[in-house]
């Protein structure tokens, strides 16, 4: 959807949000009165979820995708419909983040907003809901149910032991890409766990998965998080001293490009996320995919992670 179109929504959209997250200028006043005291806990039924579960109903089923080879890359292409995008985008825009064009990225730690908190029940609504349509096979003994029960937790979007951590997800990144804009190369930081969920917003980009050359150990991809910071920018040359991909990837990489359409949630956990880079190349006016171009208009991006828990 393009930006213009989703301004024309925010009044419909506005009357929805004010009933899942209040009236903003009345919050403003609560927080000045109690600055004091600690903030209040999160509802502990998020709204924006009940609503979600409200448009869903009349959905079919989601439809998920394993992106072979990339073990333990998962696409959901129908997670979120069109009318849950646009609640989504205007939660965003609410935040203020992007007012100034120079802002392209906002992160949280610890407490999300309460959309995010519900965005990521979603994330485990749809892995549960892939979990349930994949398990009518027939089973007799115990063993042979473990054995199924085993192999299926490679098969699924996420291991039951990730889907059901909780909290699922304490760590979110909001980019926002304009055309020619994308990410460098890179494996996420090994402070966040196994299980990143990416969820697309507003228009379409390509992402290419790469492997790391084998004899590449986990913990060498990226080092610091300034090394990581400087991913986040407009082109290659930008960080050519700190950044080191040309020594992690093999001579003759794999590449697997995605194509990450609005409403998509993408899945990355195990050799996804430890052994593959991902990147989305900017630079580019038009990026193609089938030999034909894509046209690119602005593209935000949620992407949450956990935290590792902190070493003494
Ligand atoms: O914007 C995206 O889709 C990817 C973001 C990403 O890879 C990251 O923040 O680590
Ligand atoms: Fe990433």
């Amino acid at each position: 959807m393009q930006v213009g179109k989703l301004c024309q929504k925010i009044m419909d959209v506005s009357e929805i949000l004010t009933a899942v997250f209040g009236d903003s200028d009345s919050e403003v006043e609560e927080d000045n009165n109690v600055s004091l005291l600690p903030p209040p806990p999160p509802p502990s039924t998020p709204l924006l979820y009940k609503l979600f579960q409200v448009v869903s109903e009349d959905r079919q089923k989601l439809a998920w995708e394993k992106i072979e080879p990339v073990e333990g890359l998962w696409i959901c292409q129908d997670f979120l419909s069109s009318q849950q995008q646009e609640v989504l985008l205007t939660a965003i825009q609410a935040e203020g983040w992007f007012l100034d064009p120079q802002h392209n990225q906002a992160m949280r730690f610890g407490q999300l907003p309460n959309w995010a908190i519900d965005l990521a029940l979603l994330v485990r609504h749809a892995v549960s809901a892939y979990d349930d349509s994949s398990s009518t096979c027939c089973l007799n003994g115990n063993s042979e149910k473990s054995q199924i029960t085993l192999e299926k937790s490679f098969r699924q979007p996420l291991t039951h032991q990730i889907v059901q951590r909780e909290p699922l997800f304490d760590q979110m990144t909001v980019n926002s890409y304009e055309p020619g804009e994308g990410i460098s190369d890179h494996v996420d930081l090994l402070r966040f766990e196994d299980g990143i969920a990416i969820v697309s917003l507003l228009s379409a980009r390509v992402m290419t998965f790469t492997k790391l050359d084998s004899g590449n150990k986990v913990s060498e991809p990226i080092k610091s998080s300034s090394e990581f910071e400087c991913l986040r920018k407009r082109n290659y040359s930008a960080c050519q001293e700190s950044c080191s991909k040309e020594s992690l990837l093999s001579e003759v990489p794999i590449k697997v490009p995605i194509l990450l359409l609005p409403g998509n949630l993408l899945l990355m956990s195990g050799e996804a996320r430890y052994q593959w880079t991902h990147e989305i190349v900017g630079d580019e006016k038009h990026q193609l995919w089938n030999g034909s171009k894509l046209e690119q208009r602005r593209r935000i991006s949620v992407t949450l992670r956990r935290l590792c828990p902190a070493r003494d």
